[in-house]
């Protein structure tokens, strides 16, 4: 397999927590490889502002997971250009507001529901021909394990709280450690995206430029695409890839 063969199948899947930088890094990769890019908490952030939308109490499971199972919602794909229609209405803004954010974790800790939306994300990834970036916090683990690059996308707290605190800017919440950190401590009850499982590279983007981190992950599909098609277990170190990741840990 090669990374620059615009035919193969090209499966990335990046795990990690709030603010790690998943979704800006996720979608700049797609840009420069020309795959499809897959924001799964924006399927959760909508079912959750259906949920809050249509009256549905976030506390009674089987009323979450009924939402969830018919939530008229169409997800896009294309890196360039959000798309996230939820009953014909563009719910981009709204998602991403504190009301949705404060109540997410009710929708993806509940376990029957993450099943359906897991069905959901791989058919999207199916349909994308499996040439996608998809990123949340069980990619690698749960919706692709068999994806041809799997990484845990870290960064410490205190980058993460500075990066989400810029990115909202004056609409950063008074509670912004509970919309982080809270929520991950949530979420982490119910999926494991803090440590990286065996097959999965840990790239810690703390020290990090955005741009360092984008090359990082480059560096880290070119090494395990020309791995499997070498058929080597380990890709020698002498293609100009990426340091191994332990490299790159604190
Ligand atoms: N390596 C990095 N260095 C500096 N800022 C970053 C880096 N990665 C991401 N950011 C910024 O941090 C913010 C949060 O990133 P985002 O992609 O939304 O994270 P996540 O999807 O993991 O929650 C964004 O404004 C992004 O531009
Ligand atoms: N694959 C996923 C993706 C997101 N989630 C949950 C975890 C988060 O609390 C919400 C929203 O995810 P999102 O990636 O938008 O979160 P951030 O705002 O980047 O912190 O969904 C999940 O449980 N599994």
């Amino acid at each position: 397999m090669n990374a620059r063969d615009t035919n193969a199948r090209l499966v990335i899947a990046i795990d990690g927590p709030s603010g790690s930088g998943k979704s800006s890094v996720s979608k700049e990769v797609a840009r420069r490889f020309g795959l499809a890019y897959l924001d799964t908490g924006a399927m959760y952030r909508a079912v959750t502002w259906w949920c809050l939308e249509s009256g549905v109490d976030l506390d009674d499971a089987a009323a979450v997971v009924a939402a969830t199972r018919s939530v008229p919602l169409e997800m896009g794909t294309d890196p360039d250009e959000e798309r996230i229609l939820v009953a014909g209405q563009d719910v981009r803004a709204a998602i991403r507001g504190d009301r949705v954010t404060d109540h997410v974790s009710a929708v993806s800790t509940t376990v029957p529901a993450r099943e359906v939306l897991v069905r959901m994300q791989r058919e999207i990834i199916r349909e994308s021909g499996n040439r996608i970036v998809a990123e949340g916090r069980d990619i690698t683990t749960v919706v692709a394990p068999d994806a041809d690059v799997r990484i845990l996308l870290t960064a410490s707290e205190a980058a993460r709280m500075a990066r989400r605190g810029r990115q909202l800017g004056a609409a950063a919440s008074s509670n912004l450690e509970a919309q982080v950190v809270g929520r991950d401590a949530k979420d982490s009850t119910v999926v494991n995206f803090t440590s990286a499982q065996d097959g999965v590279h840990l790239l810690d983007s703390s020290e990090l430029t955005m741009e360092q981190t984008v090359q990082g992950v480059i560096d880290l599909v070119i090494r395990d695409t020309d791995t499997a098609h070498d058929g080597a277990a380990e890709a020698p170190d002498d293609t100009g890839a990426a340091a191994p990741e332990e490299a790159r840990q604190p």
